[in-house]
């Protein structure tokens, strides 16, 4: 479902990153500077590799030997950050609500409704952002992240801003997320027990 080839390049920082497998839910691991963060934004079109190529589920996102370099609003990614991001003028409804594409042809396949039933924020949409709980954040930001008509969602350390408590509650929503809406997941973290929980393959950066 992933295929990737990209030579990276940040400041001083260089390598060659290779994932190419077939499991839907991947997750990434590494110590801190290995490149995870930077293998998701290449990924979301925010940093360009020096070369290589990105394939999603058979579409070409990057491809530098053929001059393929689709621009991040172009590429249907969502993406979630360890903190949520949310926009403080707007409440749930209004965050949610906030990127929505039209997919690219015919109806969208995430629908408000449902988004909402399947994270279990139908009480929160008239709240503002700011007094949610860190969990209640993040199922917000996974709501927007899927309201976006992804093809792939990207994880970055969803969890790690929580404590253990929230961490638990939240990962019956991302289990939930995983088997219902049966999207490539790429999922940053460095907990082996999330993973375990939530990734069929894991990729290691070393
Ligand atoms: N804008 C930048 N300019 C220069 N160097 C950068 C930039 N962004 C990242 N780097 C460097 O690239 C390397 C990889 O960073 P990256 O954030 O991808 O690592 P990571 O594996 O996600 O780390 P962490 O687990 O700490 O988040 C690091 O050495 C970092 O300092």
């Amino acid at each position: 479902m992933l295929k990737l080839d990209i030579q990276l390049k940040r400041g001083r920082f260089e390598r060659h990153v290779r994932i190419d497998d077939e499991a839907r839910v991947i997750a990434l691991t590494g110590p801190s500077g290995a490149g995870k963060t930077t293998v998701l934004n290449a990924i979301a079109g925010l940093v360009r590799p020096r070369s290589g190529r990105i394939e999603v589920d058979g579409r070409v996102l990057f491809d530098s030997a053929h001059g393929i370099d689709l621009p991040a609003h172009r590429r249907r990614v969502g993406y979630v950050f360890q903190d949520a991001r949310l926009f403080p003028h707007l409440d749930v409804r209004g965050n949610l609500l906030y990127g929505r594409h039209a997919a690219a042809e015919g109806a969208p396949r995430f629908e408000l409704d449902a988004v909402v039933a399947l994270l279990g924020i139908g009480a929160l949409l008239a709240r503002r952002t700011t007094n949610l709980s860190g969990g209640e954040a993040q199922r917000v930001a996974i709501g927007r992240a899927l309201l976006s008509q992804p093809a792939i969602l990207l994880f970055d350390e969803p969890l790690s801003a929580l404590d253990q408590a929230r961490r638990e509650e939240l990962i019956p929503y991302l289990q939930r997320v995983r088997d219902e809406v049966r999207l490539p997941m790429l999922y940053v973290s460095h907990r082996a027990e999330e993973i375990r929980q939530l990734a069929e393959a894991t990729h290691h950066l070393d």
